[in-house]
């Protein structure tokens, strides 16, 4: 299947008001036009919106969207899809106009998670005016990859069969694993000496999807958004303390994407990591690893 990248995220909350200051005033994100007037549309590139924010009676992620490069891939897909035996639903007119899509089906994988494949979505042409001159990283520097939004790691209780799904039907390549002790998967389905986590990706960006072998209520562990400089993070970073926003994992840097991040928390009980400096690899050349430690420094979990 050919998926390109992570588009965007769609989050329902019950903190609607207090995601926006989160968004705009702490994350530096800008706020965009939109079709829903209950939905907070958030531009970091020149995409139409990357994060749609929605209000609702729950703190849940609504739909993880994943790019496809246009609408014969969208077919293709869907016919992929039916045959793996997954229910597939083709959007209506009013969802494509919200999206800001032209094309749009609808899926979950076989954890539950709400999935969505896109093509054709709206650019916004209007130079991206970001509170804090910060710069968000959804590309290569010399124009030749589409990195996406950033990533996010779903909670997959079946991390098996989620495997299964992501790489061999949705096509992600495994970029690495890392095994978890059991104290860190509390709501894993079976007891066992350790729990792997995978991360994978579709594109260059080191990875777009990380899967958690456990249940997590918001359905959405944390997403990363790229910064352009390590000084966008750390100024992200003194707004968080600034506001007292708990940070869920102090500065670090990953061993896997080389990823220097911060995680704070997100009004709904998950997690916002902050990064800059993430590895952009060759899937050509790329082999499946094992990670034994998660960060080569900091990433201290508080609590
Ligand atoms: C290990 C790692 C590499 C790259 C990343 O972008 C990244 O987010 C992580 C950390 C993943 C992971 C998590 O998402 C939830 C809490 C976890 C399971 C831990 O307890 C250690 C690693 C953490
Ligand atoms: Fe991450």
């Amino acid at each position: 299947m050919d998926i390109r990248a992570l588009g965007y995220l769609r989050v329902e909350t019950a903190r609607f008001e207090e995601w926006r200051t989160y968004a705009l005033d702490l994350l530096g994100m800008v706020a965009a036009t939109g079709t829903d007037d209950d939905t907070l549309y958030l531009r970091i590139d020149d995409r139409a919106h990357r994060l749609a924010v929605v209000r609702g009676a729950a703190d849940r992620l609504q739909a993880a969207g994943w790019e496809v490069a246009n609408a014969a891939a969208l077919v293709d897909a869907a016919r992929e899809l039916e045959a793996a035996g997954v229910a597939v639903k083709a959007a209506d007119d009013a969802v494509l106009a919200e999206r800001r899509v032209q094309g749009l089906i609808q899926f979950t994988d076989p954890c539950g998670n709400p999935l969505e494949l896109f093509w054709g979505q709206a650019q916004d042409h209007t130079p991206l005016g970001t509170p804090y001159g910060n710069r968000f990283v959804t590309g290569t520097a010399d124009g030749t990859g589409d990195l996406g939004l950033g990533h996010v790691v779903l909670p997959v209780p079946d991390i098996e069969a989620a495997l299964d799904f992501y790489e061999n039907v949705l096509g992600f390549q495994l970029r690495d694993s890392m095994k978890l002790p059991p104290q860190a998967v509390p709501t894993a389905k079976e007891q066992r000496d350790f729990h792997l986590m995978h991360f994978l990706s579709p594109n260059r960006r080191h990875h777009s999807l990380g899967l958690y072998p456990g249940e997590l209520p918001p359905g959405i562990v944390h997403f990363m958004v790229e910064l352009e400089t390590l000084d966008d993070v750390g100024r992200g970073l003194d707004r968080m303390h600034e506001a007292g926003i708990p940070i869920a994992s102090t500065l670090g840097r990953h061993t896997n994407d080389r990823m220097v991040s911060f995680y704070a928390q997100a009004p709904g009980g998950f997690q916002v990591e902050y990064g800059w400096d993430g590895l952009v690899v060759d899937p050509a050349t790329w082999v499946a690893k094992e990670i034994t430690a998660d960060s080569f420094w900091g990433h201290r979990w508080n609590g």
